[in-house]
């Protein structure tokens, strides 16, 4: 299994390596623009090999798109973060061009890929990816669920009091500040809903906290977060790569699912070795009913400000 990540900055640099921690695929190529950058990153990584006991072989390139010929799966992180105070749609602007430009790269090199696309705002990086690749809907995943399911986990930990381990729960819709949907009426501890140990107040802050998730690391760091954004993809890259069929919230195009179509977001999807095997269809509240048709009004907008 040969994956690509393009964009060999700090997401991209965490993508390849949890993927290469894990053992699963037989190489992992780092592309990026900026001179040698990759070619280091991967040289870097390499040297872990023998420490942290892997046999993935990564190798970087600077923008030589022939060296990901014949990938199973590329990971789009390119183009720039936020900054504190930004939303994730102002991006859209510079990040739309890159994201094409270089879904065209790895397309021509690789007619077979399934896509990931990390890149922000991703709901609507991923439906330009749906709109110029070629590539069948099933092989186009937008990350942002698995990472906001992590971050809502880890605020039901906290509020909770128990260990992560204890906790499942997900989050669906938007991949923004405000269109984020944690399904908190689905979520529990060790299969008791957590609504019977939080109360309103715990509920709305594991809420609040789980939908500002990026921003809050944004200000803290001063650039948005990689090392739950490079997990998250590593768990969907290894899903496709071991044929997991594993059950992961993931931006996906949407044909009438959850009354939506012709849009990109948030939904239950079972991942496996063709990348989107199916959408899972989960019986919403009227109030989350209502919240992701809100989310997909927002994206909308977005998406309409995307020229092909
Ligand atoms: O928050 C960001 O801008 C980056 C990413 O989408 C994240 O959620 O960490």
């Amino acid at each position: 299994m040969k994956v690509t990540v393009v964009g060999a900055g700090a997401v991209g640099a965490s993508c390849a390596e949890y993927i290469a921690m894990k053992n699963f695929c037989s190489e992992v190529v780092l592309v990026d623009i900026k001179e040698g950058f990759a070619e280091g990153k991967a040289m870097d990584l390499m040297q872990t090999a023998s420490l942290n006991g892997f046999d993935t072989k990564i190798t970087g390139t600077t923008g030589d798109y022939s060296k990901t010929a014949g990938s199973h799966v590329a990971v789009i992180t390119s183009g720039i973060p936020r900054k504190p105070g930004m939303t994730r749609e102002e991006l859209i602007g510079i990040n739309a061009g890159i994201v094409k430009d270089v879904t065209a790269n790895l397309v021509k090199h690789s007619p077979d890929v399934i896509i990931i696309v990390v890149s922000n705002p991703m709901d609507t990086m991923a439906y330009l990816v749906h709109k110029t690749s070629g590539l069948p809907k099933h092989k186009i995943i937008g990350m942002g669920g698995a990472l906001d399911s992590a971050r809502f986990k880890y605020r039901l930990a906290e509020a909770l009091e128990s260990p992560i381990s204890d906790v499942d729960g997900m989050v669906i819709a938007a991949h923004s500040d405000t269109g984020m949907l944690p399904l908190l009426s689905k979520a529990t501890r060790n299969g008791v809903p957590v609504t019977e140990f939080l109360d309103a107040d715990q509920q709305k802050y594991v809420i609040e906290e789980t939908k500002v998730g990026g921003a809050t690391l944004t200000k803290l760091l001063g650039t948005s977060a990689w090392y739950a954004p490079g997990a998250a993809v590593s768990v969907m890259v290894q899903a496709i790569a071991c044929d997991q069929k594993k059950m992961i919230p993931c931006s996906l195009m949407l044909e009438g699912e959850y009354n939506q179509t012709d849009i990109c977001l948030g939904v239950p999807a079972i991942i496996g070795k063709n990348g989107v095997e199916k959408i899972v269809n989960v019986t919403l509240t009227v109030e989350e009913q209502l919240k992701f048709a809100e989310a997909a009004k927002a994206v909308r907008e977005v998406n309409g400000d995307l020229k092909f």
